[in-house]
């Protein structure tokens, strides 16, 4: 599926490059995180932001939500100074606001709740605000719970039970949705070994009691469970991988899709991203879009273990890879007449 629109912009106050792509609104509008990052080149901001709009799409799409695909980039070619946060922030607001609501934007690699209420000052098309302004704040506590629903179906499929006592997990990024994984396996039994870039988050770790092991070393350990929450692009063609299940957060894992059928072969269960990140997203618009309760949203993000489970179980009946599945079931929501879940989708309360 291709884009349905991109537009680049450079902001009149900070003369920095952002950019919206909408890749899908066939089952609501564009809904994706916006990025806050230093690119090599505006080429390479662009081909990411194409990226992961399709990668929204189909996790919206798989994980029910009558939201379309969309994300946003702040293309920057050098880590700005503080002061000129706002500015830039506010540019990129002026450009989601000319959308008209064809995409409504949450935090994402680089931004968080605080960033959200910038953008509210000049449109109402956002997400995930603070919560002592009505929003739901970080969603990377309930991204973590998605990601551990994944979990207990990746392992009851691998290991013949989801028990996570006593299996070694390797967590490749102790950021925030990092942090809560690790805290949640080692409460449940299992032995983690966290790899971060930052050595303050590191230390953090080993504050927490976690053994640490070095990035360039994360795809040797022998571990019964590897969880990439850091950045894209961890698997290519020629990736050797010492572990049996995959199953973590971090978006576009995959350098291009025919990497999963190399997995597949090599033995290796890969969960795919887009189904195992989506707790956050479901929980989100599930408070702020259709005024769910706490527990309601939190039981929607639980059953991403069922998808999990229905996508690895048709895999494996099909002699086909989980990838297949999760995009079949995709495509299998864009395409059909039903009626969306809310009738006529409206950008998120908190945007109102
Ligand atoms: N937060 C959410 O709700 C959410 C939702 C869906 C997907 N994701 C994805 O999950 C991943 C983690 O999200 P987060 O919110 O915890 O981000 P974060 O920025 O809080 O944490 C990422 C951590 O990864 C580390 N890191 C960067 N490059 C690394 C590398 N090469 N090796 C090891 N560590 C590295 C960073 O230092 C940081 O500590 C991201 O890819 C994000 O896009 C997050």
């Amino acid at each position: 599926m291709s884009v349905q629109e991109l537009v680049v912009r450079r902001g009149r106050r900070s003369g920095v490059t952002t950019m919206v792509a909408v890749h899908s609104r066939v089952l609501g509008p564009a809904v994706g995180g916006c990025r806050f990052k230093v690119y090599p080149g505006l080429r390479d901001a662009i081909d990411d932001v194409l990226r992961l709009s399709a990668a929204m799409t189909r996790k919206c799409a798989v994980a029910g939500l009558d939201f379309g695909g969309g994300k946003s980039v702040i293309a920057l070619d050098s880590p700005p100074a503080p002061e000129q946060r706002r500015e830039i922030l506010l540019d990129h607001a002026d450009l989601i606001a000319s959308l008209d609501g064809a995409y409504l934007a949450g935090p994402d690699v680089g931004t968080g709740p605080d960033d959200m209420l910038v953008l509210r000052e000049r449109t109402r098309h956002v997400f995930c605000l603070p919560e002592e302004q009505g929003g739901t704040g970080s969603s990377s506590g309930p991204t973590a719970i998605g990601v551990l629903a994944a979990l207990r179906a990746g392992a009851k499929a691998v290991f013949g039970d989801h028990e996570m006592k006593g299996r070694k997990v390797v967590i490749s990024g102790y950021g925030s949705v990092g942090a809560h994984l690790a805290a949640d396996l080692v409460a449940q039994g299992a032995e983690v070994i966290v790899s971060d870039v930052d050595e303050r988050r590191l230390l953090a770790a080993e504050e927490q009691g976690l053994s640490r092991v070095r990035p360039e070393r994360v795809l040797d350990i022998a571990a019964d469970v590897l969880i990439p929450a850091a950045v894209g692009g961890v698997f290519g063609p020629a990736t050797e991988v010492a572990v049996p299940l995959v199953v973590g957060p971090a978006n576009n894992q995959l350098t291009e899709d025919a990497v999963a059928d190399n997995l597949a072969a090599k033995g290796v269960v890969w969960v795919p991203d887009f189904v195992a990140s989506a707790g956050g997203v479901v929980y989100t618009l599930g408070r702020e879009a259709e005024n769910l309760t706490h527990a309601e949203a939190l039981a929607r993000v639980e059953r991403l273990e069922t998808t999990t489970r229905q996508i690895l179980d048709a895999a494996s009946a099909n002699g086909t890879t989980p990838l297949t599945e999760a995009n079949a079931l995709a495509e299998a929501r864009l395409t059909s007449d039903a009626e969306p879940r809310t009738p006529s989708p409206q950008e998120p309360r908190t945007a109102a």
